[in-house]
């Protein structure tokens, strides 16, 4: 049962929900606002309270109808309208109230005397209403409908559907409904007739509250959001019907559909998102929390033409700042390097040139914060420059040009800021918003002011990470290690990575061993931004495969088996077998000039005929080449080789091994099997020009036994039969078999259902159907229906 919440308890006592709170507090339960839920013992402690109050205040009037005066006293002041519901309530009540002492009587006698004692004070609440709805719902009634009938009672102006869109789940609604089943409108009936007879009072089945929002995947069925809903299939029916969707029970539903009957119950629907785990991009994806970010390290790629320095420019930081400060750290290429600055750290990513940079982003790792484009001063902007200026312009990535070699002669640094305003790249001091520092990278001039301007335009994209959750991060650069296994240099992008932790890589997965930095310094955790290189992990991933860490290494396997699982199987229908069907589309894309073709042969003569005859064939200057040729049945190491070399595998007179069989399935190498050898070279050939035609095989799709022949003069046999299998269609081919010899094949003449031509007949059911120029159909005959369906070859 759905909890209840303050608010709604505070609405149904008709006091505000601070007053609950309050009083809550005082018998030390903690609610911590309006929404908070309500225990039930919390529930009925406060009732005792709020009954309490109650009572004191309507202590002066006589006991016996305490609500109707109160309510008629309240209702006087309300006018007319009210007056006269507050008389038509006052008559329930009357009775309610005769009714009341006649239940709780015989209730008495029935409940032990602690129950007895709860009776007894209920019976002195004000405007208790009795309840005579048998056993079913007494358990109910004393739990929680209690304050919904206080509520009715205390004040009867509470107008039905005043809040619409809970309307259905007040009690009071539902008396409308139960006066469909009989149980309201009797009653009230009786209660015309002789009024000061007791009339039990109508006990609305409590509904549980509907949800807030529908949560609801596609193609749920009425019955799957019925129970979401709380509420009975028949009603979302009824409802589904009025807004012209007509549903059964177990029929799906389509978004609009769930959606629609969302908006009738007046709540909100909210489509669930599958999440699939093994895509890593979900977890990249996920929200962050703003209060734990913290600032973190810019991470800087390296472009520009040949021979502008890019290198000269990487490998001058790194000696000069990344062992300062660290005596006998020996510095190492692991593909990303860390320096420091006035404090602050910088990264950059150690492989030169967009390449490197684009298939990382390729790769869906987007890691770098700053691009610096290198210009050579003395030769100014090249093909290559221009590139980059692209990619990073690709990437959104802010660009700080580094204008080097200044120190030589011939150097014009003008010159290369002049050719870049036509690129967009205006600088600062021209009107524009481009930085450009001059600087000889060979002899590390001006790098500081260079290092001040990444920290700068850092700080205007105010990079931050969040450094308390699992880590996220790429792969910077890998390889395989004799001696270490499977490398890996990472830069972290979000949380934390710690050695021990359970990682997912790409396709591959492990748990972190070592983590070393570019120093060679062996680190225990690494933080956003940093860059480490790290063993343990199955394999060698590859540049820009994301990185996730996971709590348990149960699940950073099973993602890992999944994504390799996937990668496997994306894997295989990349590759492009070459088959007789793809031969000519193969050819015309260019992506052979030669074909190549194995050919096995039961004997050798044959395999030299046909090796002979194939390599006569000339079809638009595409030569065939024969790779290999064997005596004997086609065997794995033939389907390996096929598969290879892209080739098809031709049997003349031979058969695959079952092993060969399988193995070519998989690898989908393509097998032709002849006896003639003349139809080898026309295959071949017509292949080659695209004019292979389609291959058809027969399948059987059902079967008819017939019961019962009416021959018609003018028209023929007609034969009443019961379908047993599958199905029959009109347009399908048929063999008449008796005693399972096959008499008669051809076609449908007609298919009936009764009187009605139909399409197709299921298993199952009847039919009536004549064969086309065939007469001599039996009792028993067995009429077997097939199609003939196009194979892939
Ligand atoms: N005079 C002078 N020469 C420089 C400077 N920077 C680089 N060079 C020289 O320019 C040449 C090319 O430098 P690299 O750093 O290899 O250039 P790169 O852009 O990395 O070239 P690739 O790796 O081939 O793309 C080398 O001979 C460097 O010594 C500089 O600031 N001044």
């Amino acid at each position: 049962m759905a909890k209840k919440r303050v608010y709604e308890y505070a609405k149904e006592k008709n006091i505000s929900s601070k007053d609950v709170i309050n009083e809550a507090k005082k018998m030390d339960i903690h609610f911590n606002t309006h929404m908070s839920a309500m225990e039930d013992n919390q529930i009925s402690a406060l009732n005792n309270v709020f009954s309490s109050n109650k009572q004191a205040e309507t202590k002066k009037v006589p006991e016996k109808n305490t609500s109707v005066s109160h309510q008629n006293e309240k209702q006087k002041n309300k006018g007319d309208h009210h007056i006269d519901n507050a008389k038509k309530q006052s008559r329930t009540n009357q009775s309610h109230q005769k009714g009341k002492a006649v239940n709780n009587e015989k209730k008495s006698t029935s409940t032990n005397g602690k129950n007895r004692q709860a009776q007894n004070h209920k019976q002195n609440q004000p405007n208790k209403q009795a309840d005579n709805n048998g056993s079913r719902t007494t358990k109910q009634q004393t739990k929680s409908t209690k304050p919904a009938r206080e509520k009715r009672s205390t004040d009867p102006t509470v107008s039905v559907g005043t809040d619409k869109k809970k309307a259905g789940n007040k009690p009071f609604r539902n008396r409308g409904s139960m006066g469909t089943h009989g149980g309201y409108n009797k009653r009230k009936k009786k209660g015309k007739k002789n009024e000061s007879r007791p009339v039990t009072p109508p006990v609305p089945r409590k509904q549980r509250e509907l949800p807030e929002t529908l949560v609801y995947s596609e193609g749920m069925t009425v019955a799957e959001i019925a129970k979401k809903l709380h509420r009975e299939p028949a009603e979302l029916i009824k409802k589904l019907f009025m807004i012209g969707v007509v549903a059964t029970q177990n029929q799906s539903l389509s978004k609009d559909a769930i959606e629609l009957l969302a908006a009738e119950y007046g709540i909100e629907s909210e489509e669930k998102v599958e999440v699939d785990i093994s895509d890593l991009d979900v977890y990249f994806n996920q929200e962050v929390d703003e209060s734990k970010l913290v600032e973190r390290p810019a991470v800087v790629t390296i472009m520009g033409h040949v021979d502008h320095g890019k290198t000269t420019l990487l490998d001058t930081l790194r000696n000069t700042k990344v062992s300062e400060g660290e005596a006998g750290g020996i510095t190492q290429h692991i593909g990303a390097y860390q320096i420091e600055k006035d404090g602050k750290k910088i990264t950059f990513l150690d492989t030169p040139g967009h390449a490197a940079f684009t298939t990382m982003r390729a790769r869906g790792a987007n890691v770098t914060d700053i691009a610096i484009i290198v210009v050579a001063a003395d030769d100014g902007v090249m093909p290559q420059t221009v590139e980059a200026i692209n990619h990073a312009k690709a990437a959104d990535v802010p660009i700080i040009v580094a204008v080097n070699k200044v120190d030589k002669p011939s150097a014009n640094p003008d010159r290369v800021m002049q050719e870049l305003t036509e690129y967009g790249l205006i600088p600062e001091a021209w009107g524009g918003d481009t930085i450009f520092v001059n600087i000889s990278a060979k002899f590390g001039q001006n790098l500081e002011e260079l290092l001040e301007m990444i920290l700068l335009v850092a700080e205007v994209q105010e990079l931050k990470a969040d450094p308390d959750r699992l880590a996220l991060g790429s792969v910077v650069e890998a390889r395989l290690d004799k001696s270490k296994g499977p490398i890996a240099t990472v830069l972290i992008q979000e949380g934390t990575l710690r050695v021990g932790d359970p990682v997912v890589v790409g396709t591959t997965h492990g748990r972190i061993r070592v983590m070393v930095n570019e120093k060679g310094r062996r680190l225990k955790t690494a933080g956003p931004s940093t860059p480490v290189e790290i063993t343990g992990l199955n394999t060698a991933p590859l540049a820009g495969d994301q990185l996730v860490a996971f709590e348990d290494e149960k699940t950073a396997r099973s993602v890992g088996e999944a994504r390799e699982k996937q990668a496997m199987a994306e894997q295989r229908t990349a590759t492009h077998r070459v088959t007789l069907d793809n031969l000519f589309s193969s050819l015309q894309e260019g992506e052979l000039k030669e074909v190549n073709v194995i050919i096995k042969a039961d004997v050798q003569g044959s395999v030299e005929a046909l090796a002979s005859s194939l390599n006569k064939i000339e079809v638009e200057g595409v030569r065939i080449k024969i790779i290999h040729t064997g005596v004997g049945a086609i065997n794995e190491s033939d389907v390996t080789l096929a598969a290879a070399s892209n080739a098809i595998m031709i049997g003349f007179n031979v058969r695959p091994t079952p092993q060969a069989k399988v193995q070519a399935d998989q690898n989908e190498v393509d097998i032709r099997l002849h006896r003639i050898i003349y139809n080898v070279i026309d295959e071949i050939e017509t292949a080659m020009k695209g004019m292979l035609d389609p291959e058809y095989e027969e399948k059987v799709i059902g079967q008819v036994v017939v019961r019962e022949t009416f021959t018609v003069s003018k028209v023929g046999t007609i034969a009443g039969g019961f379908v047993t299998d599958g199905v029959i269609r009109r347009n399908s081919g048929v063999r008449l078999i008796r005693d399972n010899i096959v008499i008669y094949e051809g076609e449908l003449a007609s298919l009936k259902r009764f009187k009605d031509d139909v399409k197709e007949v299921k298993n199952g059911f009847e039919c009536g159907l004549m064969i086309k120029d065939y007469n001599d159909i039996k009792v028993d005959d067995v009429i077997e229906a097939y199609e003939m369906v196009e194979i892939k070859r």
